[in-house]
Parts: C-alpha cells; sequence; structure tokens
C-alpha cells in the first residue's frame, strides 16, 4: 500500500515538480493479475486499480487489512465506488454478481465481506477504477449505468468546455455514507474541465482521466488559487486534490476523467467558485 500523508498549502509552495507528483499523483496503476493500492489520508481515502486477466482477484489482495485499516476486513468499516474502464468484467460482492461493461459503475456497501473481480476476456482485461472511503451505515449496493447517472450538461464550445457530468454515486441517484462519483465526459473539440475552477473546503476530490492518447496528456492544475501548479497526467493517471486545491485540467485533445469526493457532505454544488482572474 502506497500511503501519501496529507501535505499543506504551505509545504507545497516549495516543492519540485518530482516532490508535486509524488505526493499528488498515483500511476502505473493497473498490472496485470494484480491490485494496487494507495492509501491517502486526506480524508482516508483510498484509490485501487484491479486489473484481473487471467486470475479473479480479491479486493484485498495484496493488502494488509489489518495492518492498514485495523479490521478483519477491507469493507468492515467502509463504503466502495467502482468504475470498469476496461474491457467486460464480473464483480461478484457477498455473493451477488454484477456484469460490468465499460463505464459501468457499481456502489459497494460498508460490510460486504467479499468482493472479487474478473475479466470476460483475458485479451480484452477489465480495468477496475476503484474508491473506498470510510463509512458509518448500511446502505445498498447498487449497479449504476451510463442511462441511470444524472446528467449535468454544461459548458459551451466558445470556451472550449462543453461536457456532460453524469453523477453515478450521488444523493439524486442512491444514498451513501459520504462518498460521491461520478464520470464527465468532454465533447469532442473542447479541452477545459472545471474552468472556472473551485475548491470545496467541506470536500476533498480525486479525478483519474482517460481517453487521453499515447501521446498526449491533461495539465491537471492544483493549488491554493493564488499559488497554482500543474501536474502533467497520462492516460489513466489520477490525482489526489485536498480541500484546499483547485482542480481543473486543460487536455491536449479532450478526455474523460471521474471524480470521487469525500468529506463533510454531499452537496455537489456547494462550490467556493474562483474568478479566473482571480487566478495566480
Ligand atoms: O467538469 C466538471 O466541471 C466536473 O466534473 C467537476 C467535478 O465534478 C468537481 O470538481 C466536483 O466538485
Ligand atoms: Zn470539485
Amino acid at each position: 500500500m502506497d500511503i501519501r500523508y496529507s501535505t499543506g498549502p504551505k509545504d507545497m509552495q516549495r516543492y519540485t515538480t518530482e516532490e508535486l507528483r509524488r505526493e499528488f499523483l498515483i500511476e502505473d496503476m493497473y498490472r496485470p493479475d494484480a491490485v494496487t493500492a494507495t492509501y491517502s489520508h486526506v480524508d482516508r481515502m483510498v484509490v485501487l486499480g484491479i486489473m484481473p486477466v487471467n486470475q479473479t482477484l480479491s479486493i484485498d489482495q495484496g493488502i494488509d487489512v489489518w495492518a492498514n485499516f485495523g479490521t478483519q476486513y477491507f469493507l468492515e468499516r467502509r463504503e466502495a465506488g467502482t468504475f470498469n474502464l476496461g474491457g467486460p468484467g464480473v464483480v461478484v460482492a457477498d455473493g451477488q454478481t454484477f456484469e460490468l461493461d465499460f463505464e459501468d459503475c457499481l456502489y459497494i456497501t460498508k460490510e460486504t465481506k467479499s468482493v472479487t473481480f474478473q475479466s470476460k476476456d483475458p485479451k480484452n482485461p477489465a480495468r477496475f477504477y476503484l474508491v473506498s472511503a470510510p463509512a458509518h451505515k448500511v446502505c445498498k449496493t447498487t449497479f449504476i449505468s451510463m442511462k441511470d447517472a444524472n446528467k449535468r450538461p454544461c459548458g459551451d464550445a466558445a470556451a472550449s468546455n462543453k461536457r456532460v457530468i453524469n453523477q453515478f454515486i450521488h444523493p439524486d441517484v442512491l444514498e451513501t455514507c459520504q462518498l460521491s462519483m461520478g464520470l464527465t465526459k468532454l465533447e469532442p473539440g473542447n479541452v477545459w474541465n472545471s474552468m472556472p475552477c473551485h475548491t470545496h473546503e467541506r470536500r476533498m476530490e480525486i479525478y483519474t482521466y482517460y481517453a487521453i492518447p499515447e501521446d498526449g496528456a491533461v495539465m491537471h492544475f492544483m493549488g491554493q488559487p493564488q499559488q497554482t501548479r500543474h501536474l502533467v497526467m497520462r492516460n489513466f493517471d489520477a490525482v489526489i486534490s485536498p480541500s484546499w486545491s483547485i482542480h481543473c485540467g486543460c487536455g491536449t485533445s479532450n478526455y474523460t476523467f471521474i471524480w470521487a469526493m469525500g468529506g463533510e457532505n454531499q452537496a455537489f454544488d456547494d462550490m467556493d467558485n474562483i474568478n479566473v482572474p482571480d487566478l495566480r
């Protein structure tokens, strides 16, 4: 488990590119028949990359659950959301089987003892992106497809940010403890997400970017609004955004990303909006 301790905004002002990447960027998440895990002390969110090829993988594969969580099993005191970003796959949660195709999502409740992941075709493996947050009550494990998601079209072509925010794990769709997750798709020819940008002092956020061409990148902007920095993101990289940091990106072409939030509340529009002229 890759442990990331919380970083304050003052420290970040002096970080080199490498230090910034080591603190906030999560790379190389999908390795054949392996689970990669990052534990962020920012709101105690856990990010997994799960790529079953020939094997069935358990959520806790390679993780010392007792040492990291002090519990008997991974979801004893946690909830999770997973999106499949690869070929067709199957998730089995305490005996319930869910088939997840590309961009399908599964919310998995606290107290689910066994969660396993499989690919249907080893030549086109599934790629499960999973985010887990501490949870205090049992909700309902629920499959959510793109058609079930709450749609929020926004932006416009003149500002190069025409996109649809698809809210999957969101209070309008299902009940969770604190986790919310969704998928934002930029239309062709549009490159900016979340600009004008925002922070939300009451929640942290994690983005993972994909549908980025091999020779392309998304410049992800972070930091306090008056002290911005950028990280160069490649396909399937993820980035941790503490509550004090903006989180927005500009790509070399259009792309898609998944956002995940945890913290004090689940009010999606509870953002501290920042005017572009105020950015530094
Ligand atoms: O494109 C966007 O704008 C977003 O998807 C914004 C994120 O969902 C977000 O930052 C929510 O706080
Ligand atoms: Zn946000």
